[in-house]
């Protein structure tokens, strides 16, 4: 697998790893990293007049020796700017001696309209806010191409944010495997095109890191994809049950059943107040209906239609009633043809506000249906409050620390969606698409985990195929789309997915 995403500080442990086992030392890698970042210029920008590299004091500098280096001596015209020496004895030191070029101080660095720009001030040890020089570099670097090596400067390569000011990158050449800032908003914005290039560093050099952290990819959760057997006689596709709010909040509800029911459940029944009974009765053709007012309407069919899965919240109103059916869910057993699993979605998310112990509590049996909450940043902060205003985390790992906390697999929400397991695994996704801010994109999120969850996938890997698949049917519709175009637009990626799925050794 190669769509582990690695912290700085699991990098800086592979690099010394790789360079334990060799052959590669650490020059040797940096080596490597400058040779992979003066390719992609010279493929790139084989017309630029002139590039400026500009060197910080550390290793990132010290790729930014090698590749002014090799440029020159592919016969690029190259200007060398430098900010801070390199520590002695250090392989920026080695990379900045055996580069001959001309050093100019940072401070007196100009750039003219038609050339390019290497930034390789700061990588992976970005320790403080880009000030004076740095900043004034950032600033002209804005109007011309630039190639970042590692990270722009000024993108954290842990959390994704911007210290002070940073880079505006074209084109990101990392080594190995992406890191968490080059995923996560603001930074993925500053990074333009990601390369991801082989230094030398194995994949059992990688495996041996051990991270817990992930791009979500489909290699991720293929496997796990729910297929129904060609040649089986009866195939369990699981019957997903979707709670609908009073009669004037019903369509959320009937998005979520519409998407459980396109994303492969076998069936699907929206759980009604009496009231509303007519309205979704109006609505509804292959989705089935039951009246479902109070506690023990819900009871009766956790009895006798064994759902294999829930989604909670959708239109569905805040309050005691949410709380009690969720908890009433959470309360059966997931083995032996239980409930597998409960999507807890807006109003249901809200009705925890002041009760999320309880909650994380009932999450927490170990025979419980899995629990997975779909909160956007505002829902988030109700639940998790504490972790939501603490700074110092990023939203990975926020998203982390909450689903550790609640015992529940946690789609913290965004443009840069992360999901994150109580066991510690993390994914961030990357294929999302401005067209998915709209209303009800969220209800049929939720259809889509629950129909996953329904046919027995697991539940982090139910969300983050759900999350993915999601974002794919809107990337691929493109403006113009509402809620109600999404159920239909998932059929051509479930498709491309199945073909795929059985396609693999493993299917
Ligand atoms: N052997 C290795 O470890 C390899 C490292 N590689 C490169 O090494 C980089 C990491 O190197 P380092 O750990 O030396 O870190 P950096 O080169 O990113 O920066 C560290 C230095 O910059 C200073 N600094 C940090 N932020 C600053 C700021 N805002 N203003 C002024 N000074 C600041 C620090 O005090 C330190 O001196 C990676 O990003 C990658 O480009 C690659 O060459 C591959 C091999
Ligand atoms: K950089």
């Amino acid at each position: 697998m190669s769509n582990e995403v690695l912290s700085p500080a699991e990098m800086g442990e592979a690099d010394r790893l790789a360079i334990a086992a060799g052959p590669l030392d650490g020059y040797g890698l940096m080596q490597r990293a400058g040779e992979a970042v003066a390719g992609v210029v010279l493929s790139r920008y084989p017309a630029a007049s002139r590039v400026h590299v500009l060197c910080g004091p550390g290793n990132n500098g010290g790729d930014g020796y090698v590749v002014a280096r090799l440029l020159g001596e592919s016969g690029v015209d190259v200007t060398l700017w430098v900010s801070g020496e390199p520590r002695a004895g250090s392989d920026a030191a080695i990379a900045a001696t055996e580069c001959s070029l001309e050093r100019r101080p940072l401070a007196a660095f100009v750039a003219e309209q038609g050339s390019l720009v290497v930034d390789a001030l700061y990588g992976a040890g970005l320790s403080k806010d880009l000030l004076g020089d740095t900043a004034r570099a950032v600033d002209i670097a804005a109007s011309l191409p630039v190639v970042a090596v590692d990270l722009p400067s000024g993108v954290s390569g842990d959390s994704g944010d911007i210290l002070g000011t940073a880079f505006r990158a074209d084109i990101t050449v990392t080594f190995a495997r992406k890191k968490p800032g080059h995923l996560l908003l603001p930074g993925r914005e500053r990074c333009g095109e990601i390369v991801v290039a082989d230094i030398g560093i194995g994949d059992d050099i990688i495996a041996q890191v051990a991270s817990r952290t992930f791009e979500n990819k489909p290699a991720f959760w293929l496997e796990e994809l729910p297929v129904p057997a060609v040649d089986a006689h009866k195939y369990k596709r699981g019957h997903v049950g979707v709670f609908s709010g009073g009669p004037s909040a019903t369509g959320a509800a009937r998005l979520a059943a519409l998407a459980a029911a396109r994303s492969g459940a076998g069936a699907v029944t929206v759980l009604s107040p009496a009231n509303a009974m007519q309205v979704n009765a109006a609505h509804l053709t292959s989705i089935m209906l039951r009246k479902t007012g109070a506690i023990e309407d819900v009871h009766e069919f956790l009895g006798d239609r064994r759902s294999s899965s829930f989604v909670l919240g959708p239109g569905f109103g805040v309050g005691d009633k949410a709380r009690d059916f969720a908890l009433a869910v959470l309360a059966r057993k997931r083995q032996e043809g239980g409930v597998e699993g409960l999507v807890l979605d807006a109003d249901g998310i809200t009705s925890f506000r002041n009760e999320a112990s309880t909650l994380f509590d009932a999450a927490s049996r170990p025979d419980a249906p899995a629990l997975v909450m779909t909160p956007h940043e505002g829902e988030f902060g109700r639940l998790f409050p504490d972790i939501a205003d603490d700074k110092s985390l990023s939203k990975l790992a926020k998203a982390r620390a909450a689903a550790a906390r609640a015992n529940a697999t946690v789609i913290y929400k965004g443009a840069d969606t992360v999901i994150a397991a109580p066991d510690g695994s993390a994914a961030i996704n990357s294929n999302g698409a401005r067209w998915l801010a709209t209303a009800g994109s969220g209800d049929v999120l939720a259809g889509i985990i629950a129909a996953l969850l329904a046919q027995g996938m697991r539940a982090f890997q139910a969300a983050c195929a759900a999350v993915w698949i999601h974002a794919e049917a809107g990337r691929r519709f493109g403006p113009g789309l509402i809620a109600e175009d999404l159920p239909l637009a998932l059929v051509p990626v479930l498709r491309e997915l199945v073909e795929a799925r059985q396609k693999a050794p493993t299917g």
